[in-house]
């Protein structure tokens, strides 16, 4: 069994999933509901016997923020995460603080879900999951990849569609069925490795 261990959680209930506002880049603190779900990711990864090596995050409060608190319920707050722009949430563009089922009101059911759940259309002024793709790939495979190859236990907080991309690669997704993969808030998924960086065993204690 190799020490590859790389694991993904989406932070935790923000104020504004609460609020149902696209979020993107905007950033909205955790609500009491996400801290306790961040806590308990934490709890749930130490009972898994996991100790972590290096941390990345993104630039914005709730996925470091959630870092923080699951790191410190292991008894690791002294580990100081890499924190990179590049693991951000899609920017939702002119979407950004608007109400979702407001705007399903204003531009109809099925141009929202255009813009949400779509590999390649962007919401207007923002990014396509394919951009964000773009964006978050190449910092996966020049930083986060290396760390986990050379033998670190990695922990990744980030955010639904920032991982998403990530987990396209892993799990191994087309941009069809990438689409479909929903990714619960605070819930930790453990990634085993190979040498070659493919997938030897998965652990999503979501399900
Ligand atoms: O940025 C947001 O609004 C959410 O974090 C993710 O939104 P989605 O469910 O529309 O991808």
């Amino acid at each position: 069994m190799s020490d590859r261990i790389l694991v993904l959680v989406r932070h935790g209930q923000s104020e504004w999933n609460l609020k149902n506002l696209f979020t993107g880049w905007r950033d909205p603190a955790l609500t009491e509901q996400g801290v306790m779900e961040a806590k308990r990711a934490g709890v749930r990864l130490k009972a898994e016997g996991l100790v972590f090596d290096a941390a990345f995050t993104s630039a914005l409060t709730r996925a470091q923020n959630t870092c923080a608190l699951i790191l410190n319920e292991m008894g690791q707050g002294a580990l100081e995460p890499v924190k990179n722009q590049a693991l951000n949430e899609r920017d939702y563009g002119d979407l950004s603080g608007l109400n979702k089922d407001d705007a399903r009101g204003k531009w109809g059911e099925a141009q929202v879900h255009l813009w949400r759940r779509s590999y390649d259309v962007p919401p207007p002024g923002g990014e396509s999951l394919r951009d964000t793709v773009a964006r978050t790939l190449p910092y996966y495979v020049q930083e986060i990849l290396p760390s986990v190859l050379r033998g670190n236990r990695t922990l990744v907080t980030a955010h639904g569609n920032s991982l998403r991309a990530l987990i396209m690669v892993l799990e191994k997704h087309t941009p069809e069925s990438i689409l479909k993969r929903e990714l619960a808030t605070g819930s930790p998924i453990i990634y085993r490795l190979n040498a070659d960086s493919t997938v030897e065993q998965k652990l999503d204690l979501a399900a």
